[in-house]
């Protein structure tokens, strides 16, 4: 058990990294508690593996710091903690499988050749295979072998599921998940499969453009949100609610006569019309006005996490209308 005093797996205070174009992360403040399974989202390049890799000790940070388990990254006890999966799972294509799985164990103080094994034998991978030779998901399910066999307590998975079939990467999740409860690890996966994340991680941390966009709870953020449907209001440009307070709009979309919006429940002003919340933590009640003509529902995670993007890069064009952007691609938050 982690007890309430240990660290977070993965703190970033004040985390930045700059590139010869600019900040890949900026300004970054991160706490990912242990034994969670996290998401980690964003648009391309929005600095997803550049958290990870440092987090992986690949990359050292330009600003800021960033700890695993209260521990530098380049630390010994970090090392032995943390396993990383590079975006593009780099294994020799010239060894065997069986010979991939010897090499992993003889440069890592603790590796399960068993569990390894099982795995690759799952994928009905012949470990005599060379690994030049497999298919983009055989090896992709090689390198995730590799990395689950590590016995450590953080992995950092970047875009592990992206070559897999949808079988695959269904089986894939399940035995991450599965390892994950028993071995109580702590996740981070990057991914771009937003449907997915639903069932597989507790927390999401939203990139965009290096920054830090959202940050939390699945549920609770679930709880924060509403997703609002109707037929379009005629007196308002939008289509939406007069009294609906505009600050808490986080997007809005209209197709024909149907509008759909994403609300959050803190605006930035209190306003009239807002969904109220009869409880902490519970969900929001339905809007009081116009009952008849707006739906109201909890917004599943993929569609807060569209609704988030879409914000994102809408406040991008209007920086970019304003100006704002500067040469190199930098810009102010938007
Ligand atoms: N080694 C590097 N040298 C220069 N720029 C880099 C380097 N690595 C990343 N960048 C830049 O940093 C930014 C963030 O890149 P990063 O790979 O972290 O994004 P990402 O969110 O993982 O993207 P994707 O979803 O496409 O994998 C991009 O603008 C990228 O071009």
């Amino acid at each position: 058990m982690n007890s309430p005093t240990a660290p977070p797996a993965l703190r970033a205070t004040g985390l930045g990294r700059r590139f010869r174009g600019g900040w890949a992360l900026r300004d970054c403040d991160i706490d990912i508690p242990a034994g969670s399974v996290t998401a980690l989202v964003g648009a391309n390049g929005a600095g997803k593996s550049t958290l990870l890799q440092l987090a992986a000790d690949q990359l050292r940070p330009t600003t800021g710091q960033i700890r695993v388990f209260g521990d530098d990254p380049g630390s010994t006890a970090s090392r032995e903690r943390r396993a990383f999966l590079a975006q593009d799972k780099p294994l020799y294509p010239d060894l065997t499988v069986a010979e991939t799985l010897r090499l992993v164990r003889e440069l890592n103080t603790a590796f399960d050749t068993e569990a390894a094994e099982r795995i690759v034998r799952a994928g009905n991978i012949r470990p005599r295979s060379r690994v030049g030779a497999l298919s983009a998901g055989q090896r992709s399910r090689v390198a995730l072998a590799t990395v689950l066999a590590r016995e450590a307590d953080l992995l950092l998975l970047d875009e592990p599921l992206a070559d897999l079939d949808p079988l695959v990467r269904h089986e894939i999740t399940a035995l991450l998940m599965a390892e994950a409860a028993e071995r109580q690890l702590t996740l981070v996966i990057s991914s771009h499969v937003l449907a997915e994340i639903e069932n597989v991680c507790d927390r999401v941390l939203l990139l965009h453009r290096g920054e830090v966009r959202l940050d939390g709870d699945v549920q609770e953020l679930r709880d924060g949100h509403t997703l609002v449907r109707g037929r379009a209001h005629e007196d308002t440009p939008d289509g939406l609610p007069p009294a609906l307070d505009r600050a808490a709009v986080v997007e809005s979309s209209r197709t024909g006569r149907l509008v759909t919006a994403l609300v959050s429940h803190v605006p930035a002003t209190p306003g009239q019309g807002m969904p109220s919340q009869d409880a902490p933590g519970r969900a929001a009640t339905p809007f009081v006005w116009d009952q008849d003509r707006w739906e109201t529902a909890a917004p599943s995670v993929e569609e807060l996490l569209l609704g988030r993007l879409r914000a994102a890069r809408a406040a991008d064009a209007d920086a970019d209308a304003d100006g704002y952007g500067d040469a190199d691609g930098e810009r102010s938050a938007a």
